[in-house]
């Protein structure tokens, strides 16, 4: 679980509360330049906020970074991997980094679940764009977290890797996972987030179901007959 409490930083977050329950997949919606990614970033341990409160799994983030570190696993916008290595080459060095003690096994059943397993001996500069982001997506669960972070992990691929990703975080999230993503796709909006918020200039404006959108759009207009509408009138409403 997540719970962030009035959370501010110098730059990009004005006021942001919100909470993800273990298992959700939560979505962090709002414009370019809304403050998401760098939220992200605070509940990652990279950036400190000046003020707030956050608990991930309840131990205080800010006061026990070290702690909560183990439990998170974070995939940034950019592709985090090294062009000229193979798969396995990457995942090599990337274990090292993230202290993984992954047994062999466990890992054969990673590259499986991401539909990965034949490419390990693949340079990634040979890769699918689709491919890059599986593979950015695995190297931050080499420490198996219970809770990740997704700086919109399906940017600029094609549809069936689009889906596929979407389908690996829904499977995973029933298992037990936390997951909050920041995305612009409003079919993953209204297809694999149970709840969402949404931000504008540093501040979240909503949270809620699909439903609570669609209750508060439709209150304030009679145009409003789709979710779709609603999560639209909102985000016009907030910038
Ligand atoms: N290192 C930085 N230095 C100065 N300003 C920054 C820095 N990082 C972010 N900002 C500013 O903070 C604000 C929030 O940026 P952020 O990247 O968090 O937005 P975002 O909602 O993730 O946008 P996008 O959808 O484009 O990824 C923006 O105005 C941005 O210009």
């Amino acid at each position: 679980m997540i719970d962030v409490h009035d959370v501010k930083c110098t730059i990009g977050v004005k006021k942001a509360n919100l909470t993800v329950g273990t298992g959700e997949v939560f979505g962090l919606l709002g414009p370019n330049g809304a403050g998401k990614s760098t939220l992200l970033s605070v509940l990652a341990t990279l950036h400190k906020p000046t003020q707030g409160r956050v608990t991930v799994q309840g131990v205080d983030l800010i006061k026990q970074p070290k702690l909560v570190r183990p439990m998170i696993g974070y995939v940034p916008q950019d592709i985090a991997l090294w062009e000229h290595l193979t798969v396995k080459e990457n995942v090599r060095l990337w274990m090292g980094l993230a202290k993984s003690k992954r047994d062999k096994t466990s890992l054969l059943g990673l590259y499986e679940e991401l539909g990965l397993s034949g490419l390990l001996h693949k340079k990634v500069r040979h890769l699918s764009g689709g491919m890059k982001r599986k593979l950015n997506l695995l190297v931050a669960l080499l420490h198996d977290p219970s809770v990740l972070l997704l700086d919109e992990p399906t940017v600029g691929i094609d549809l069936p890797a689009k889906h596929d990703i979407n389908e690996w975080i829904t499977k995973r999230a029933k298992e037990g996972m936390t997951v909050l993503y920041t995305t612009h796709d409003m079919h993953e909006i209204l297809t694999v987030c149970t709840r969402f918020a949404m931000m504008s200039h540093g501040e979240i404006t909503f949270t809620g179901t699909h439903e609570e959108a669609f209750n508060l759009a439709n209150s304030q207009s009679a145009k409003i007959e789709t979710y779709e509408e609603a999560i639209f009138h909102l985000m016009r409403q907030s910038s």
